[in-house]
């Protein structure tokens, strides 16, 4: 275990809720002279929790994968700077943004699945004393195209 507490998702009515945590390690800065020293390139080792919800398993049981729920956010952003991404172009990568950001290139992915998990909740944590929760508003219908 990586984190000592979990906050909790709203009620939900699935069946089945899987947790997937990882951390990837990525530079960013926040273009604004209101962000002070974060306004300078700077770097994190973010923490992140995924929780994914869903009634129905895949041929191998599973609701999704654990491994490509890491390779998809992990594999993307690891040892990158986070402002060299078309994602982060007009929205600055504050943990708000990274965290609504992560969970758009997760629900875009379990669309593709034939047993259709939802993301219910992203969890990331940018310094020991900093996190988002971010949760989509009714099963991913806010999300930006
Ligand atoms: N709402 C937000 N506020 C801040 C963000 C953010 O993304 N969203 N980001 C930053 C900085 O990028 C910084 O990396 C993190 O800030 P902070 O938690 O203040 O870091 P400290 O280590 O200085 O905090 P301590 O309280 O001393 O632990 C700033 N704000
Ligand atoms: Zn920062």
């Amino acid at each position: 275990m990586i984190q000592q507490f979990y906050p909790q998702p709203a009620p939900h009515p699935y069946r089945f809720e899987l947790n997937k945590d990882m951390n990837f390690s990525t530079a960013h800065f926040i273009p604004n002279e209101k962000a002070g020293k974060c306004s300078f390139t700077h770097g994190h080792t973010y923490f992140v929790n995924l929780t994914i919800a869903g009634d129905d398993l895949d041929e191998m049981g599973m609701l999704v994968n654990f491994s490509d729920l890491k390779k998809l956010v992990h594999g993307r952003y690891d040892h990158k700077l986070l402002n060299d991404f078309p994602e982060f172009e007009k929205l600055p990568p504050s943990t708000e943004a990274v965290a609504q950001t992560i969970y758009e290139l997760v629900a875009n992915y379990l669309d593709t699945l034939p047993n259709l998990p939802k993301c219910i909740q992203v969890l990331v944590r940018e310094t020991p004393t900093s996190y988002v929760i971010y949760r989509p508003r009714n099963e991913g219908n806010d999300r930006h195209e």
